[in-house]
């Protein structure tokens, strides 16, 4: 079981170029969930995973990590705690695929150390847990889209953080694996992992997030407990489409049809 923890934002906001991109923000990422971020194109979906993984400053409000201001918690102390998989993957790193899987164990040792036999079974578990243990020996540079897409959620996993940040993680990934991601996510959150992914497949979220946060132009338009936020009207006015909602054949959770208004 993971170490509880949680993320919190508190009226947060960022402007750039003169708009605001996050406006008054409230949310939160407990331990033990799978939240969904959802929201269109530009609503402002990786911008609010970067300040919570403190990647990004906000002009004013907080974010809480453990109840304790993610500002004056060091890199290295937030990478032990904070993993975050980013929606532009590096294509050009020539390294093989097990020493960049290896980097997700840096912040847990000390400063000039070697990789330990516990950072390499680490390494070995993470992979085999994102469906990538075969591409283990591959050059990264080498790989497609969805095999890079497994590297980089294995990674992520070696650093065993509290707390895992993905944007778009089934992103580029075909159907099976996408199911087998967002089955992944699911176990480590019932594991007590607090998770948040922005999705674009809102049935994605309806299938597997128990929590949503939808996001409009910048501002939450929503949040709490999915079956309970993602109803039609939400949707419509949200993302502008006609939603009708119909009990899944196999899991009975809602599955959503969508149509042009
Ligand atoms: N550095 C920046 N300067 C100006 N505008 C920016 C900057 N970074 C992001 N934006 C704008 O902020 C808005 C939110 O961007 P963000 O990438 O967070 O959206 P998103 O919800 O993740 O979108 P998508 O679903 O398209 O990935 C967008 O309109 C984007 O153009």
């Amino acid at each position: 079981m993971k170490r509880t923890q949680s993320l919190d934002t508190s009226r947060v906001t960022l402007a750039r170029g003169g708009r605001m991109l996050i406006d008054g923000v409230d949310c939160s990422i407990r331990s033990g969930t799978l939240t969904g971020i959802l929201g269109p194109n530009g609503a402002g979906k990786s911008t609010l995973l970067h300040l919570l993984a403190g990647i990004l400053i906000p002009d004013s409000g907080t974010v809480l990590l453990g109840g304790v201001p993610l500002a004056g918690v060091g890199r290295r102390a937030r990478a032990r705690r904070i993993a975050l998989v980013e929606q532009a993957l590096p294509t050009d790193v020539a390294q093989p695929v097990r020493d960049l899987v290896l980097l997700g164990r840096t912040p847990h040792r000390s400063l000039f150390a070697a990789d330990g036999p516990g950072d390499h079974d680490a390494a070995d578990r993470a992979l085999q847990a994102a469906g990538a243990a075969a591409l283990a020996d591959r050059m990264y540079e080498t790989l497609s889209g969805g095999e890079r897409q497994r590297v980089q959620l294995a990674r992520a996993l070696a650093q065993d953080p509290s707390l895992l940040l993905l944007d778009e993680p089934t992103n580029h990934l075909d159907i099976g694996a996408q199911l087998e991601t967002l089955d992944l996510l699911e176990k480590l959150a019932a594991d007590g992992m607090g998770i948040a992914a922005a999705l674009h497949d809102i049935n994605h979220a309806s299938a597997s997030c128990s929590h949503v946060i939808v996001l409009h132009r910048g501002r939450v338009a929503a949040a709490g407990a999915t079956a309970a936020v993602l109803t039609p009207d939400l949707i419509r006015t949200v993302y502008g489409v006609d939603a009708a909602m119909v009990p899944h054949p196999q899991t009975g959770r809602p599955f959503i049809a969508f149509s042009q208004r």
